[in-house]
């Protein structure tokens, strides 16, 4: 079974827009629990444009499902970790002033530093994946530093879907039979959709979770919460 987290950091970014409480964040992610959703992922930012610290402490004492924390790894980062200790935090190679993420790790270059965090974080009982571009000597960087899960970023595969999606799912078919050979988990995430991602999860082995965001916020704004993640449930069922 391939498990569904939501990233509601864009209700977040909604809720911000006003300066009050509405969406209410925490609702949002009881009310995906309650529609299906097997985990909630939340992607606190240093400027705190969407998720914010407060919201990652109210979240760790009602989530039942797996709380999914991502972020770059510096101390604010791993502060939050120590505080909340979420089921599996997902490290993100993001400069604190990017539009959203946009590549993974190069964990051969920074495999020192990978090794000494993630040992740290382990401490704090969290699992530990490392979000990384398809690529084979990456995967296995990643098991090098001591990674329990690799998160596939799919933005290439997203974009290349449109194209030819044989093509665009390769990279992604062959580094995640790395990653399992490995003794690696393998996730998934970025600009997954309606359209894209049933094809992934049908060609894509060992695959154990998919987190995705802004797409299901913007098909919630037509299909309405529920309708939608039971769309994306669907998706996944292969
Ligand atoms: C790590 C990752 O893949 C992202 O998709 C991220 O969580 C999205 O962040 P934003 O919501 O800030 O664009
Ligand atoms: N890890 C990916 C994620 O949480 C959501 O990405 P997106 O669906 O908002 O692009």
């Amino acid at each position: 079974m391939i498990r569904f987290s939501v990233n509601i950091n864009k209700f977040a970014t909604l809720r911000n827009a006003r300066g009050g409480n509405n969406p209410d964040v925490v609702k949002a992610a009881l009310d995906c629990e309650r529609f299906g959703a097997q985990g909630i992922t939340v992607h606190p930012r240093p400027d705190e444009r969407h998720i914010r610290y407060t919201d990652v402490m109210q979240l760790k004492d009602v989530v039942t499902t797996e709380f999914n924390i991502e972020g770059y790894p510096d101390e604010r980062y791993q502060q939050i970790i120590i505080e909340a200790k979420p089921a599996q935090a997902t490290l993100v190679p993001d400069g604190p002033d990017v539009l959203t993420s946009n590549a993974g790790w190069d964990t051969i270059r920074n495999q020192a530093f990978l090794k000494e965090i993630i040992q740290e974080l382990k401490k704090n009982g969290a699992r530990v994946s490392i979000f990384v571009d398809p690529q084979p000597h990456m995967v296995e960087g990643a098991a090098k530093v001591g990674a329990d899960r690799i998160e596939l970023y799919t933005e290439s595969y997203a974009r290349e879907f449109l194209v030819s999606p044989e093509v665009a799912v390769k990279p992604y078919i062959e580094s995640a039979r790395v990653a399992h050979e490995l003794g690696l988990g393998v996730n998934a995430g970025h600009d997954l959709d309606l359209n894209n991602l049933n094809f992934f999860a049908k060609s894509v082995p060992h695959l154990d979770e998919v987190s995705i965001g802004h797409a299901v916020v913007c098909d919630a704004l037509y299909y309405g919460l529920e309708n939608t993640l039971q769309l994306y449930l669907q998706k996944l069922k292969v």
